[in-house]
């Protein structure tokens, strides 16, 4: 299969461009050829979205706006069997959580439908100043213009509608980079949009990679707001270049999840499991460091290695496969020199810590420290270290010490320390008796410190893509 970008609804696939090969990370198989896209393209894309953003979208009334996502979502729906098995093949998911991640996008697209229509302003008191008398003030929320939407390996389909569903939602167009190393469900996406009735030059798709199309798509002048998920660097990167445009940054995170000891262990052994090990960690809040109180730690750890044990490795495409491959053997290979950097250093692994090919086993460390990179920075592979605490203040100071702040989980039955601990997480979120691996696509999503700027989760989203334009008006008095 041979995809490339598509502009105005043309695709360019034409056989003088450069190519890159999507490989299936299980076996190796070539899933797709990419035709790139160059420089011009982007130029192009850029223009014809804002073009497009002037005589379409800005007069596409809500109610039709509303009516094509629904669209989508009902197409996604009939095709999600397709879209689980490309997800399989583009990124070794397993299917079962492949499956998953297409049942949420149907969400996705939904909420951005019903939200379409409801993109409400506000009337001022104008009065409530001195002089205000006879005054009226308006806010109505308006579109931004052309929304560069770049988006990671791991959920390549959810992530990218957390972009382009509300982008449409409230009347922007986008230019969509999806990661260079999941393009297929991108296309496919893409595609289907056209079919649920999206006018050519709403939603432009560019292939390519990071360097070559993201960073000049982030600079470019006729771009009014980037959203990025990915990683810190990149992030950062994106932050320092994209001058005056609004930018939401989507980033990494390790994090923590707190076990006390009147939490309900078996529950959260058993959710954690899946929270620290589904599509081998790659989960930008998967749970990387569990702190559990002393008294549970040992019974803890016992049922914990017991559940990841039994965990089924291999072949994506089988239903009972839990673990599949990492995106990249590289990225293997990086996750097993942490551990055994880990290890020269004292720490032990519990389970797992080998590796065959881009397949890392579920690995549980224990005896780690603070400066170790596998608890410091974020792994993305299937590790998580099991570490005791003494008491809430001790936790929550060790929770904080990191320079994320994505998501949290906390286990306990006593509400009230259920709020104080999660009032003081420095976090994007926390969740009591849930994983920090837990999202609804409905809730703000966002990280604070080094996790990122802004929030998603429609609604929020689609507050960050349009702007507040005050109307102000003076009434005249009677003659
Ligand atoms: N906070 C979140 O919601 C969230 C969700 C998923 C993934 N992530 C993070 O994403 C990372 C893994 O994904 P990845 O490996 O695909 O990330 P990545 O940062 O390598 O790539 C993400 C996207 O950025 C593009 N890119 C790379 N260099 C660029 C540049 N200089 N300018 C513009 N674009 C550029 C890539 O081509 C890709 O499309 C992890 O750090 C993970 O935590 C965060
Ligand atoms: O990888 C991080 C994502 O945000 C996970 S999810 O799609 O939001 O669950």
């Amino acid at each position: 299969m041979r995809l490339g970008s598509i502009i105005n609804g043309q695709e360019r696939s034409e056989s003088n461009r450069d190519t890159l090969e999507v490989k299936n990370p299980f076996n190796q198989e070539i899933v797709a050829e990419l035709a790139l896209a160059k420089k011009a393209d982007l130029d192009e894309a850029v223009t014809n979205s804002f073009e497009t953003f002037h005589s379409t979208m800005k007069k596409m009334p809500a109610h039709q706006r509303g009516e094509i996502l629904r669209n989508a979502a009902d197409l996604l729906e009939e095709n999600a069997e397709d879209f689980a098995q490309t997800i399989v093949q583009e990124a070794g998911k397993p299917i079962k959580y492949s499956r998953d991640e297409i049942a949420r996008s149907v969400q996705v697209i939904r909420f951005a439908s019903e939200l379409a229509k409801n993109i409400t302003g506000e009337v001022i008191p104008m009065d409530a100043a001195i002089g205000g008398e006879n005054r009226m003030g308006l806010i109505k929320r308006i579109p931004l213009g052309v929304v560069g939407a770049i988006t990671p390996f791991n959920f390549p389909l959810n992530l990218s509608l957390h972009k382009i569903a509300p982008a449409i939602a409230a009347g922007n167009t986008i230019v969509f980079k999806p990661a260079e190393k999941t393009p297929v469900s991108a296309y496919k996406l893409v595609k289907l949009f056209q079919q649920a009735g999206l006018p050519d030059g709403v939603l432009n798709l560019l292939m390519g990679t990071g360097e070559e199309i993201g960073s000049p798509l982030v600079t470019h002048e006729k771009v009014h707001k980037i959203t990025f998920t990915g990683s810190l660097p990149v992030g950062r990167k994106i932050r320092e270049t994209a001058g005056f445009k609004k930018v939401t940054l989507e980033l990494g995170s390790n994090s923590p999840n707190i076990i006390f000891e009147d939490g309900n262990i078996q529950r959260a052994v058993t959710e954690l499991v899946k929270g620290a090990f589904a599509f081998s960690g790659q989960v930008c809040i998967s749970a990387q460091r569990i702190y559990v109180q002393k008294s549970i730690y040992g019974r803890f750890l016992e049922q914990f290695i017991k559940e990841t044990k039994a965990l089924t490795i291999g072949d994506p495409t089988k239903e009972e496969t839990d673990i599949g491959p990492m995106i990249k053997e590289e990225e293997a290979k990086r996750a097993k020199l942490w551990i055994d950097d880990a290890v020269n250093n004292g720490a032990k692994i519990e389970v797992g810590g080998t590796r065959n090919g881009a397949i890392l086993s579920p690995t549980i460390m224990t005896n780690v420290e603070h400066t170790m990179k596998i608890v410091s920075e974020e792994v993305f592979a299937p590790i998580v270290s099991v570490i005791p605490f003494d008491n809430e203040d001790e936790v929550i100071r060790v929770a904080n010490d990191s320079i994320y702040g994505l998501q949290a989980g906390v286990f306990t039955k006593d509400i009230d320390r259920a709020m104080r601990v999660a009032d003081q997480l420095e976090m994007g979120g926390v969740w009591i008796n849930e994983i920090s691996t837990y999202r609804q696509d409905n809730h703000p999503y966002g990280g604070v410190k080094k996790s990122g700027i802004g929030k998603e989760g429609i609604k929020y989203a689609i507050e960050d893509m349009t702007e507040m334009k005050f109307i102000g008006m003076k009434l005249m008095p009677k003659d």
